[in-house]
């Protein structure tokens, strides 16, 4: 039995879920060898808030998450059954294995170099193609569930299907840059067309990255068919001022100032 993947499918009825990242928390627990602040403490603190996952991107450098971290998290979430783990990384660096023992409800793939400053693209599809498809085969035949990040290329949907994805994850950066800019709007169209083309083709659509209270309503409100957006640094830097479960909270209300319920 796979130890993490709920009996029944986690739906939220294509409702938005809010997945909290808890990166930057293991990032600043790194800084002096005195475990706090603690990443299971922080995780317990979101989901009593409200939340409805939790992502962690253990780099090959172990900036911040580390190997312990991703396996006390699996153990915390045993007592969370509707509760997702959204596990990110590169399949061809150091993902896999954590995959292998954790299976995770989602691995979100992400075609980072191992000191890169942060994720900053996506997949090129068709020229990935040849070297995901055999990652993304032996991590469905886990069960768990596969998402491809990807910038907002409506023309890339169809390959990233055909690669047996079950989702995208929208790469949320040039969104952000352009929000509050008169930009905005034609950049906002570029996501709203790649999430058309990606429905049209069978995938479920997440988003993230420099996602936050400002921009995420509109977001949202423009975006169809948005299942889950992962949401950590600005998250993480807001819940320094105003607390966890008051960021929880704060989050939850921008998706449901978009129109989306936030999922329950
Ligand atoms: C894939 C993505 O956009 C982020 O989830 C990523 O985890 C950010 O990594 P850092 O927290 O190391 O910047
Ligand atoms: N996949 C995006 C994520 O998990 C968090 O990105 P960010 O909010 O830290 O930029």
């Amino acid at each position: 039995m796979n130890p993490l993947v709920a009996p029944e499918p986690l739906v939220h009825g294509g409702r938005t879920a809010l997945s909290v990242n808890l990166n930057k928390v293991a990032l600043l627990r790194n800084t002096r060898h005195l475990g706090i602040p603690s990443v299971t403490r922080a995780a317990q603190q979101v989901l009593e808030a409200g939340a409805q996952g939790i992502t962690v991107h253990p780099r090959p450098d172990e900036r911040h998450i580390r190997a312990t971290d991703v396996t006390e998290l699996a153990e915390l979430l045993r007592a969370w059954p509707r509760i997702e783990f959204n596990i990110e990384g590169n399949p061809f660096h150091n993902l896999m294995d954590v995959i292998r023992a954790v299976r995770p409800h989602q691995a979100t793939f992400v075609p980072d170099t191992v000191g890169q400053f942060t994720s900053d693209h996506g997949w090129s599809l068709p020229e990935d193609a040849g070297r995901l498809k055999a990652v993304i085969d032996e991590t469905r035949v886990l069960g768990v569930r596969v998402s491809l990040f990807m910038d907002p290329e409506p023309g890339m949907m169809r390959a990233a299907a055909e690669l047996g994805a079950d989702r995208v994850e929208l790469y949320t950066e040039a969104y952000a840059s352009a929000w509050g800019t008169p930009r905005q709007d034609e950049v906002l169209q570029r996501y709203v067309r790649t999430a058309e083309a990606a429905l049209a083709a069978g995938l479920e659509i997440n988003a993230g990255h420099d996602l936050n209270r400002d921009n995420l309503s509109d977001f949202l409100r423009a975006v169809p068919g948005v299942m889950e957006v992962s949401i950590g640094h600005a998250l993480i830097a807001d819940a320094l001022e105003l607390g966890y479960a008051e960021t929880v909270r704060d989050y939850q209300r921008c998706i449901q100032r978009a129109g989306v319920p936030a999922a329950r």
